[in-house]
């Protein structure tokens, strides 16, 4: 089965995000903040996690079971192709979650003779080359049109270094394929991965399997996205495989068995962003549940970042709480701000969109490596916030937004989800904001226009559900 955007089986986006028969769903007017919001939203697992236990799940040594895992595109696709390299991955009922928990058995040996779908997924086409490289065979890798532009140079050359057959036209993006022999011998590796932390997360992935480990060093200037790497380090730990850091951009990697565990992903902290932005721009609270006291995801820093803007946060147990004050529908004045966002790129759409609505002038830097991403990030919000009337300079590693009055329009989403959402956040203080494509957001969280629905809702207002033998008021 591939999972492509608008053929079946397809995520439809307002679903619960099980497989469903649909397609696109077409413009989408952005629902306008009429009133101050009292919302406790849930979200679904994290994607950055359950797709590394995934892949780990697949080179463990026993079963693995992965409980309130994300069902989205980008885990559809990762489920889809770790299957036909062999792996067995069954849906079982869980608690608590969007959809099932899932049981995997890894194989006694992976199979290549595959091709791989990579849709837009950059954690399926940065891990499972070095995985693939572990199974007896030939494996191609491909994905959408947009995602034959993302960075792949990295991934291919690091294969090659590592004695793996690499076959590719030489631009340094997908299609390319590789033919496994069941066996890595590792060593000493360089890389370059200042254009995505991804590179690096996917070879440490691969590497305790690797037949003398892997020691491997960062050569270029920058590196994003440090968390997710330090998600990759936290998510082998737990399995048993202890990874040193003797300096920075040093990792080494033992050879070692990866034990199959059961494992709680925690919901998506990086997709409560434009939730927890709605506070600031509406006004009011947003509540969300199931907030990790200790975590690797980069979404954990909204809780610093958005003070920053005006708000103020707090936890009760296991919820955080933003406060946004009256909001800018209210009349609030929000300061901007000036932030190296290098860390947490793929936050940067939901602060970007925040930033357009503030009173102040805001810089974000440090994600010159977000014009790598689903799409140039830094042209599609600059583009997108510009044509309501914004005004937004690209810089050479960020944006610098200056707000101005903002009008309605069509918000492009360009297969992104996070330009998606980011069209969202805009629409809620600007009237007649339409994105055209709010499909995209099935890539994480296929739940999105719904969830975006219930933070808008007036509380009072009476929903009526029908299901097949209840009625509930
Ligand atoms: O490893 C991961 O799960 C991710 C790493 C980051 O990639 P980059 O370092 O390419 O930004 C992040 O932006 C992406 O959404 C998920
Ligand atoms: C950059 C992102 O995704 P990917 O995992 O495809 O790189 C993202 O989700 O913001």
């Amino acid at each position: 089965m591939l999972v492509s955007k608008y053929s079946e089986p397809e995520f439809s986006p307002y679903d619960d995000g099980t497989l469903v028969t649909g397609g696109d769903p077409g413009p989408w007017p952005a629902p306008v903040a009429e009133r101050e919001l009292a919302a406790s939203v849930r979200l679904p697992g994290s994607k950055s996690l359950t797709n590394r236990e995934l892949v780990l799940s697949a080179l463990a040594t026993g079963p693995s079971l992965l409980r309130a895992p994300l069902h989205s595109r980008d885990t559809a696709l990762m489920i889809e192709a770790l299957r036909s390299l062999g792996t067995e991955i069954e849906d079982v009922p869980g608690e608590g979650g969007y959809g099932s928990d899932l049981r995997i058995t890894p194989a006694e040996e992976l199979l290549g003779g595959t091709s791989i779908e990579c849709g837009l997924a950059g954690t399926v086409m940065r891990f499972l080359p070095p995985l693939a490289a572990l199974a007896l065979g030939p494996v191609a890798f491909d994905g959408d049109e947009s995602a034959r532009r993302r960075p792949m140079r990295t991934t291919i050359e690091a294969l090659r270094d590592l004695g793996v057959d690499v076959n590719d036209d030489g631009r340094g993006v997908l299609p390319f394929s590789l033919y496994g022999t069941g066996t890595v011998e590792g060593g000493d590796l360089s890389i370059d991965a200042s254009a995505s932390s991804q590179f690096v997360s996917g070879l440490l992935l691969a590497a305790p399997r690797f037949t003398r480990g892997l020691t491997l060093r960062h050569t270029g200037d920058t590196l994003p996205s440090m968390p997710h790497i330090e998600m990759t380090i936290a998510t082998l730990a737990a399995r048993g495989v202890v990874v040193e850091s003797p300096e920075p951009g040093v990792w080494v990697v033992p050879p070692a068995e990866i034990r199959g565990i059961e494992v709680d992903i925690e919901p998506d902290l990086s997709n409560a962003a434009p939730f927890l932005v709605a506070a600031l721009v509406a006004g009011g609270t947003v509540s969300i549940g199931g907030w990790p006291w200790s975590t690797t995801q980069v979404g954990a820093h909204l809780e610093t970042l958005l003070p920053l803007f005006g708000a103020t946060t707090s936890r009760h147990g296991d919820t955080l709480v933003v406060d946004g004050g009256e909001g800018i529908r209210g009349g609030a004045q929000l300061p901007g701000a000036d932030i190296d966002l290098s860390i947490g790129g793929e936050l940067a759409p939901a602060i970007v969109a925040l930033a357009a609505l503030a009173s102040g002038p805001s810089r974000i830097t440090g994600i010159g490596h977000l014009r790598g991403h689903e799409t140039d990030r830094l042209a599609a919000l600059a583009a997108e916030i510009n044509g309501l009337g914004g005004d937004v300079t690209e810089l050479d590693d960020g944006l610098a937004i200056t707000p101005r009055p903002l009008h309605g329009g069509e918000w492009k989403a360009y297969e992104d989800h996070r330009m998606a959402t980011a069209g969202a956040i805009v629409g809620l203080a600007v009237e007649g904001v339409v994105v055209d494509d709010i499909a995209t957001t099935a890539k994480t969280l296929p739940q999105f226009p719904q969830l975006w629905a219930d933070l808008v809702r007036d509380p009072d207002e009476v929903i009526m559900t029908i299901t097949t033998d209840t009625i509930v008021l």
